[in-house]
Order: structure tokens, then sequence, then C-alpha cells
């Protein structure tokens, strides 16, 4: 009787809403929260179509799959997608106040400010005066000694979180101390662990008691990284001009917003550098292709750099690709309606999570040809020009989009071509075939794989 009562509700509230599987009572559609997700979740558009429901305990959430769902629900000129939905986890992180961070906030006046802060903030620590390339470039050589230090096999991974967090501390703080970069390592990582959307905690607060520990754990972690800061900050003080400040921000603020640059691309950035790796280890012939426009463009005697950019259309190409085929935010971050609206044919109630389905935007076969192949080739022309097209958004769209994009670009192609201009990766000698799985929890991510280096002896 209580099941029947609940499928008549269920399809009573349900007229004008996307479809979906049936939620269970309390729980609603467990598959959310098992293993690759982002893979089972784009399987249900074959069934429900391109605009689909699920429900996570009193979460409605709504999964948007083609093209020009996305374009059109992310440019909206009003604010009707642009909010963030109110999870526990979000709260976690910014002191039990999630609108104290970027990310997690809402989208009102103040946080637009906050947006524009950390644009200049990026803008300025990409401006030719900061000499970013030579920043980069320093850690790009300490990572490649790194590694032709390696006599073994190994897992790169920690080598690139450690250069990436090298890089902000310099550009954040001018601060490279051993001690304060291993601090700031546990902060992140621990900060990171809490970000998981799709944390069942998330969804069903009679869980929160399981989640103490962590809970306590994120906001010890938070205050020493607070600490950390405000420090440096004082260090600082000499040089701040307060009328660079923008009226309504205020100090804690600027904390806040501090622990946003250094944590956003911790997880992303070091992960696309392992995927690709892993790609170049397990497209052999893709790396000598790498390997031969930078020897031709670059040439044996003096490194790779930012003005040899547009002359290595075929290396900007795999990067594109691994950026495309990976997606390492599957789902952007969760978007929330601020009022009812119809959308796409759909009546979608206000406060229901949006979920931008953008890795179902990059396999879809109506936007690539064979999507789920690795082919740098797609983002050529036929006169090897490169192009980039309007479905590729890796980094999202319109007023929420990531605003650390410049500065990602510039620190994946410097990695990257360094690493190919100097070493060749290759699997690890132990007989076995190379596989590069992936795994999903707060970002795609590959499984742990180890790969062997050589210093390039070119002909
Ligand atoms: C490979 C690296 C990165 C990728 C793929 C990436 C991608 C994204 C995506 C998909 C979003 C969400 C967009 C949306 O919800 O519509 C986002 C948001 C954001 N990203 Fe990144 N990001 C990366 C690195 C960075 C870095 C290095 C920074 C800062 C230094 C950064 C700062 C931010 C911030 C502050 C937001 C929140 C923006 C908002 O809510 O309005 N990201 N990023």
């Amino acid at each position: 009787m209580f099941f029947l009562s609940a499928i008549y509700l269920w399809k009573k509230t349900h007229n004008g809403f996307p479809p979906g599987p049936f939620p269970w009572p309390i729980i609603g559609n467990p598959i959310l929260f098992q293993g690759k997700h982002h893979i089972r979740l784009t399987n249900l558009k074959n069934k429900y179509g391109d605009i689909f429901s699920l429900k996570a305990g009193k979460n409605r959430i709504v999964f948007v799959c083609s093209l020009d769902g996305v374009i059109n629900g992310l440019n909206q000129s009003d604010d009707t997608f642009d909010d963030r939905p109110n999870l526990p986890s979000f709260h976690w992180l910014f002191h039990g106040c999630r609108q104290k961070g970027l990310g997690t906030a809402d989208f009102d006046e103040k946080t637009s400010i906050k947006k524009k802060f950390i644009i200049d903030c990026l803008g300025s620590y990409c401006s030719v005066d900061t000499n970013i390339e030579e920043k980069i470039t320093t850690e790009a050589v300490n990572l490649l000694c790194y590694f032709l230090k390696q006599e073994e096999e190994f897992d790169p991974k920690e080598s690139f979180q450690f250069a990436h967090l090298h890089i902000m501390m310099t550009l954040v703080f001018h601060q490279t101390q051993d001690q304060a970069i291993q601090d700031v390592y546990k902060s992140l990582k621990t900060r990171s662990d809490a970000k998981k959307v799709f944390s069942p905690n998330n969804f069903f607060p009679f869980l929160h008691s399981f989640y103490k520990d962590d809970f306590q754990n994120t906001v010890e972690r938070t205050e020493l990284q607070m600490a950390f800061q405000r420090d440096m900050l004082n260090h600082h003080k000499d040089t701040y001009k307060s009328d660079e400040d923008h009226g309504l921000i205020d100090c804690d603020d600027i904390e806040y917003l501090l622990m946003e640059i250094f944590e956003s691309g911790f997880s992303a950035v070091p992960a696309i550098l392992q995927w690709l790796i892993g790609y170049m280890v397990a497209f052999p012939d893709c790396q000598k292709l790498v390997q031969r426009e930078l020897d031709e463009v670059v040439g044996r005697e003096r490194f790779p750099s930012l003005v040899n950019q547009p002359y290595l259309p075929y290396t900007m190409a795999v990067i594109l690709e691994v950026q495309r085929i990976v997606t390492v935010f599957p789902f952007l971050q969760p978007h929330r309606t601020t009022k009812h609206c119809v959308f796409q044919g759909f009546d979608i109630p206000e406060d229901t999570i949006m979920m931008f389905n953008i890795w179902s935007i990059h396999h879809d076969k109506r936007y690539w040809k064979n999507p789920m192949r690795f082919d740098p080739h797609r983002f050529l022309d036929d006169k090897q020009n490169l192009v980039i097209p309007d479905q590729y958004m890796p980094f999202g769209a319109g007023k929420r989009s990531c605003p650390g994009e410049t500065l990602v670009d510039v620190e994946i192609f410097l990695f990257f071509t360094y690493i190919m201009h100097q070493v060749t990766v290759t699997a690890a000698e132990n007989g076995q075939v190379f596989k590069l799985e992936s795994e999903f929890d707060e970002i795609v991510h590959p499984k742990p794989f180890k790969v062997f280096v050589q210093s390039r002896v070119v002909d």
C-alpha cells in the first residue's frame, strides 16, 4: 500500500518535470552513489532522454545532456541557474557557511565582486611582470630532475601535486619553504576529500553522525590553513594598498578566497598532467609525434617556451584531446535554480539541483566522430591548424565558469612540453599490459599507475 501511494504521489508531482527512474522512498535513486557514476548517469539519457531527473533524499536533481541545453542553461541572461546547492559539505568547508566561499556560494552581488577579485588576482599572476613563465619552468626543471633520478618505475602523482603547489605558493606568497608546503598540502588534501558532491552525507541528514570525524578533521585543517595564510598576509601588510580593495570584500573574505585559489586546481591540474603522461605511455606513436614537433619547432638547444605555443598545433591538440576524453569535472560544479522556470520544454521548480553533464557532451556521437577514441587530430583542420569547437567546455561557461582557465593552460602547456622535450615515458617493465583506467570521487582521475622515464637521445 505504502509503495503504491509512493508511486501515485511521484507520478502526480512529476507532471512536466523531466522523467527519470522511479525513486525509492527516502533514499531516492542509489545509482547516484555508485562507482563511476559519470558513465552510469550519462547512460540514463538513452532511456529517459537528454534531460532527466533523479532524487537523492529530499533533493531533486536534473541532468542536462544536450549541447543546446547546456549552452542555454549556463548562459541564461538572468540568474535562474547560477546558485549553488545547499550541501552540508559546502558548509563544512567554510566554517558552517558556504556563502563565505566563492565556488560554493549563491550568485549575489558579493559573489560577483569576489569572482572579479579572483579574476584580477589570477590575471596579475599571469601578467608579464610576474614572470609566470620563469616560475613555472623553474618547477618544470625541478620535476624533470626528480624524474631522471628515479632508477625504477614510479607513480608520478605526488610529484605533480607538489609541483603545482610550489607554483601556487610562489605566485601567491613568494614562499617556497618545504615545511610550509607540506603543511598546506595536508590541509588541501583533507579539504579536497570533503568536497565530494555525491557523498551520501550531502543528501541524508541522518548520516551526519557517521561523518563527525571527517567534519572535525576538515575544520581543524581549515583552521591551520587559515592561520598559515593570516601569517603570510601579515608579512605582506607593508605592501598592501587599501585603495586596491574592492569595497564589499573584507579581510575574512580575502582569507577564504585565497584558500579557494590554492585548492581549486589542487586536484585537477595534477590529474590532467597524470592523464597526459598516461596517454603518452598508452599511445607511444602520439608521444613520438609530439616529440618530433617539439624538436622541429623548439630545437634541442633550448627548452620550449610560451612563444612556441602557436607553432605547436599537434602538441596543443593532444592537450585538448586528453582534457576532452577524461573530462575531470564531468558535471561542472552543481548549479541550483533560483526560481521556477520552463527549461527545454520541462517545468523545473525552484531549488532544483542542476547538473550540466559535460562528460556526456564530450562523448556524444552527435558532436564528435568516434567520441570514445583518443584522436588528437579531431582538433586539427585539413591544413593542420588548431580548431576548438563550441562543444569543448572543460571549464564550463557563463557566469559560474572557471576563472583559473588561463593559468591552467599556461601551466599544463609548459609542464607537458618540458617533459616531452626532455624524456620519453614508457610503461613499467613488469611485463603487464599498461592499463589506463579512471576513478571518480571529487573529480575523474586515473587509477594509480607507474611509469619509467628515459632521457631523450635524439639522432
Ligand atoms: C585543470 C584544472 C581546472 C579545471 C578543469 C577547472 C574546471 C572548473 C569547472 C568545470 C568549474 C565549475 C564551472 C561551473 O560550475 O559552471 C570551476 C570553477 C572554479 N574554478 Fe576551476 N578548474 C581548474 C583549475 C582551477 C584553478 C587553478 C583555479 C584557481 C587558481 C580555479 C578556480 C576556480 C573557481 C574559483 C571556481 C568557482 C567559480 C564560480 O563558482 O563562479 N580552477 N573550475
